[in-house]
């Protein structure tokens, strides 16, 4: 994302002399000067070395965040080769350094480049390569002709089993109980749990749950980290949720507006507002009258598991207990982010099912409630805190939901216009 100047090193008071500087010679333009009230914020920020706070300041609607974000935040520096970046070279000569300042379009572009902790958040993370030695290939080999050629053909056998137990369960009980809603549904949500511990048996994955089990008490949601579907897999194998998830195509669709929505499952598209209007009114209808706890990624998006994006707030204005889970991957065989941009669900569970295990830990935690003027955004912090702090994720101020989003055309043109326009003429005054 884009940042302000000071991510090449320049403080803001540097950045305004150097551009005023500039001015006197030349006829470019300074960038405009922030407000009495913004530069103080600005300068906050900058006191606290905290770029992400002055982002937030900007927008006025996020928090400062911690100051562990600066551990992570690139020096453009270490980017540059050595002996072409910001030294000093006789006057005259067109230098690197000239081009970088050229404009803001380029301070700003490099720096969405730099230092994007956006990008970062839906980074898949590859595996370690540990087998390029002469002891350790030939075991490699061997892993990976027992991953594909006995584990795989089984854990299919495994998941073909549970399906077949399962639709020769369900179909009878939804169709056969319809005057009995009561067991009906009761029946038709241990069935949901029994096919989800199937579909974890076909990852063997390796779970460990800490923390009291979520009862099904009335006024309680709970909000969990967001890294695969298989989050809501790994926690409904445990507990019946209905959960509240983006709409998808194919198979997965299909089980969502069958099956899951027949147990309480609500299902949107992100993109449609009248779809949001719905899901708001059934998340109150829910949490006023249904018999199964509710369960919600507010992040709305999967994330890598090392960060934590923006929580929405839908969740945290119900007037109700919020329960925070959080859910930690250990990436040892491994990375169970489902990159939904590069590989459709159905290559990510074969991913899944290829590997060793997927090992995670998930964590019930304490609910909490509003406090006496909390604001439903500041509550969804708290939450999101607390979740961060107990799963080791890094908090970044940033709207999952624009992953999805893509810049215009006509503003990348025009992006590319007052870039071509400012080398040009910086090229011509030399
Ligand atoms: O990572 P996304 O945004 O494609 O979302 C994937 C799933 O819908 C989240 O449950």
């Amino acid at each position: 994302m884009g940042g302000w100047p000071s991510c090449f090193g320049l403080r803001g008071e540097e950045t305004e002399q150097v551009w005023r500087k500039r001015g006197r010679d030349s006829d470019t333009k300074p960038p405009k000067k922030p407000s009495k009230s913004r530069r103080k914020r600005i300068q906050f920020a900058e006191n606290e070395e905290d770029d992400e706070a002055l982002k937030m300041s900007t927008t006025g609607t996020l928090k400062p965040s911690s100051s562990e974000l600066d551990l992570d935040r690139p020096n453009i520096e270490d980017y540059l080769p050595s002996g072409s970046s910001i030294q000093q070279e006789p006057d005259g000569k067109l230098r690197l350094r000239d081009l970088l300042d050229i404009s803001p379009t380029l301070t700003e572009a490099a720096g969405a480049i730099v230092d994007d902790s956006f990008t970062r958040c839906f980074k898949s993370n590859s595996p370690e390569p540990w087998n390029w030695n002469i002891y350790l290939f030939p075991l490699w080999c061997f892993g990976v002709v027992f991953r594909y050629f006995i584990l795989f053909p089984l854990r299919v056998i495994v998941l073909t089993l549970g399906w077949i137990i399962f639709l020769s369960s369900y179909i009878p009980v939804h169709f056969l109980l319809k005057g009995h809603e009561k067991l009906r549904r009761k029946l038709e949500r241990l069935l949901v749990e029994l096919i989800c511990s199937f579909f974890v048996a076909s990852w063997t994955g390796v779970v460990k749950y800490h923390g009291p089990r979520p009862s099904m008490r009335p006024n309680q949601v709970f909000v969990a980290n967001h890294t695969s579907m298989i989050d809501f897999i790994i926690l409904e194998q445990m507990t019946a949720f209905s959960v509240i998830m983006q709409k998808h195509a194919g198979w997965v669709g299909l089980l969502q507006s069958t099956i899951l929505e027949s147990v309480g499952c609500i299902w949107f598209n992100r993109t449609e507002s009248k779809d949001r209007e719905i899901v708001a009114r059934k998340l109150r209808e829910h949490v006023q009258g249904a018999d199964n706890p509710l369960l919600i990624f507010p992040e709305g998006t999967c994330v890598n598991n090392h960060y934590t994006v923006m929580f929405k707030k839908g969740a945290f204005e119900l007037g109700c207990s919020v329960c925070p889970i959080a859910i930690k991957y250990n990436k040892i065989f491994v990375d169970a982010f489902w990159n939904s941009r590069k590989q459709s669900f159905t290559k990510h569970l074969l991913q899944l099912m290829t590997s060793w295990a997927v090992v995670c830990d998930v964590w019930y935690l304490e609910p909490q409630n509003l406090k006496p003027g909390e604001t439903p955004i500041e509550f969804a912090e708290r939450v999101r805190d607390i979740i961060s702090a107990r799963a080791g994720l890094k908090k970044v101020p940033w709207d999952g939901y624009l992953k999805h989003s893509r810049p215009s055309p006509k503003h990348r043109e025009r992006k590319q216009q007052s870039f071509a326009d400012s080398v040009l003429r910086r090229l011509e005054e030399k």
